[in-house]
Order: structure tokens, then C-alpha cells, then sequence
């Protein structure tokens, strides 16, 4: 991980909007090589809001997003496509393909990518499963047959399989026990470094944050209110950010229960 270069990742004055209700109001955010960054936030704050914006997914209202020096904020097409193929995502709920196999899952990127034949695609799905725990026997599995943690590999292996140089996790431990959750954090850690991977992760879950980040940032109302080395976090001097990580009910933080 290296600051004294340019971000991976280099996110100015981000917003977005929905008719009158502003969810992201000018975000900031830089995230460097081989950094892992943790966006933390209550629930309906806009990490999802901000993670679509990066892909595409969602068209920003102004504001940058350069991915490698190049702005992606209106960038449409084949140029975007591109982009989001040499990324890795993982997604909530993991979103594998019900109706393929686990080798198919995983070889699915790298076939899209039209560079290596299916042999090849098979040989390295196979390798990346290994390297998520997961041997030869489950690769001609349904997702549906297997349990919510082994698919949590299945789709970190989809997304670790190209090799990518930036991954996106959105909310990895979501729907895991505590046990399981570590294992896949654990793993993050390790195949990310492994990689050489930049990483960008959004969860509301401190105790995956605190295993997977170099660096947290904390959105709310709109904004990263507090950025800074997991280490720094417990002595922050913000009630905000205090009341988030200890999960308080009482605080400035005040949920409202939407209906
Ligand atoms: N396509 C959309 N149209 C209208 N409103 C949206 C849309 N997508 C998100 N929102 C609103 O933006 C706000 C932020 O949503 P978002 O899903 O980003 O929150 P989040 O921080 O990811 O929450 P959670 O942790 O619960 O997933 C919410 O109020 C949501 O209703």
C-alpha cells in the first residue's frame, strides 16, 4: 500500500440525489494501491447509493469519480464495460447464478473476458475455488445445494478469478453467523494481499471493518464525516462516529424508521 502515489480510487464533491431526498451531498474519498478501504455507515445512509454511483450503476449528479486517473462520472458504453470487467465485486446475497454450476460461476468472468479458452477458464476456476477453501468436489454444484457461507466462497472466488486490480465488497458477512463472517474475512485479508488488490468495501458490520481496512471512512448525512487508520478509531472525537461503532441507540445519530 503506497499514499505517495496517485489513488486508485479518487472520489470529489460526489451527489446524488432522488427527487427531493439528497443521499450522497458531496462525498470525498480517496483510496490508494493496494489500500483496503471500509465505507461504514447506518443503514440508508447511501453506501449502496455511492457503490452503484462508482460502478455505473447509477448515474451521479455531479461530482468525479477517476478509477486510475479516468473519470467514469458519465462514462457510458464499451469504455465503462471495460472498467467494470477488470474490477472484482462481490456482491450482497452473494448473486450467484442459480442455474450454473460452481465451476461455471467462477469461470463465468473469465470467459466473458474472451482471452483464455474454456480449458484454461476451468483450470483456474478450479485453482481460485482452492484458494477459498473449496475443492474439486463442489465445483459441479448448484449454489442452491450448498450453504450460505460456502457461497460466500463460490462468489468471492468469482470475483478474486481475473485476477482483478480493484475489488468491491458490498456488505461480505451480511447473513453469516459470527464464526463464518470471520472466515470470510480472514480470507478477504488473504486473498486480497495475495493480489495485490485495491479494495473498496461497504458494510454496516464494525467487526468485519475492523478485520478487512486499512482505513475506515464514515458516511453520513451525505458525507465522509471521518476517515482514518482502523488503529485511530476507537479514539475519535466524534460522537457520531463513537455512537456508531459501539452501536448505541442514544446519540446524535438519530434513526428514523422509514415506512
Ligand atoms: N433507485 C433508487 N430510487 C430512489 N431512492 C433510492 C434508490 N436507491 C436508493 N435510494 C434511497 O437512498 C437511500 C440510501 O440507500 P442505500 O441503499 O444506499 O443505503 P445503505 O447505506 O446501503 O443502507 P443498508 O446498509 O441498509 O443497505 C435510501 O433512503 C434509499 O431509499
Amino acid at each position: 500500500m503506497t499514499q505517495a502515489a496517485p489513488p486508485k480510487i479518487r472520489i470529489r464533491g460526489l451527489k446524488k440525489s432522488f427527487g427531493t431526498k439528497t443521499v450522497l451531498a458531496g462525498v470525498d474519498l480517496d483510496i490508494y494501491p493496494g489500500e483496503s478501504v471500509v465505507v461504514i455507515g447506518g443503514s440508508g445512509t447511501g453506501k449502496s447509493v455511492l457503490l452503484k454511483c462508482i460502478l455505473g450503476l447509477l448515474e451521479a449528479d455531479g461530482g468525479s469519480i477517476e478509477i486510475d486517473g479516468e473519470e467514469v462520472v458519465g462514462l457510458r458504453g464499451r469504455r465503462r464495460e471495460e472498467i467494470n470487467r477488470s474490477c472484482g465485486m462481490l456482491f450482497q446475497g452473494s448473486a450467484l447464478f442459480d442455474s450454473l454450476p460452481v465451476l461455471e460461476n467462477v469461470a463465468f468472468g473469465l470467459l466473458a473476458r474472451k482471452e483464455i479458452d474454456r480449458k484454461e477458464a476451468d483450470a483456474t476456476a478450479l485453482r481460485t475455488l482452492a484458494q477459498v477453501g473449496l475443492d474439486a468436489s463442489v465445483a459441479g454444484h448448484f449454489p442452491s445445494q450448498l450453504s450460505g457461507g460456502m457461497q460466500k466462497r463460490v462468489a468471492l472466488a468469482r470475483a478474486l478469478a481475473t485476477s482483478p486490480n480493484i475489488i468491491f465488497f458490498d456488505e461480505p458477512t451480511t447473513g453469516l453467523d459470527p464464526i463464518m463472517a470471520d472466515i470470510i474475512n480472514n480470507l478477504i485479508v488473504k486473498t486480497t494481499r495475495d493480489l495485490g488488490a485495491t479494495a473498496l468495501s461497504i458494510t454496516h458490520d464494525m467487526a468485519s471493518a475492523r478485520k478487512i481496512a486499512h482505513r475506515i471512512a464514515m458516511l453520513y448525512q451525505g458525507r465522509i464525516i471521518w476517515a482514518g487508520a482502523v488503529a485511530e478509531i476507537d479514539d475519535v472525537d466524534d460522537a457520531r462516529v463513537n455512537q456508531f461503532i459501539h452501536g448505541r441507540a442514544e446519540g446524535p445519530i438519530q434513526m428514523t424508521v422509514e415506512v
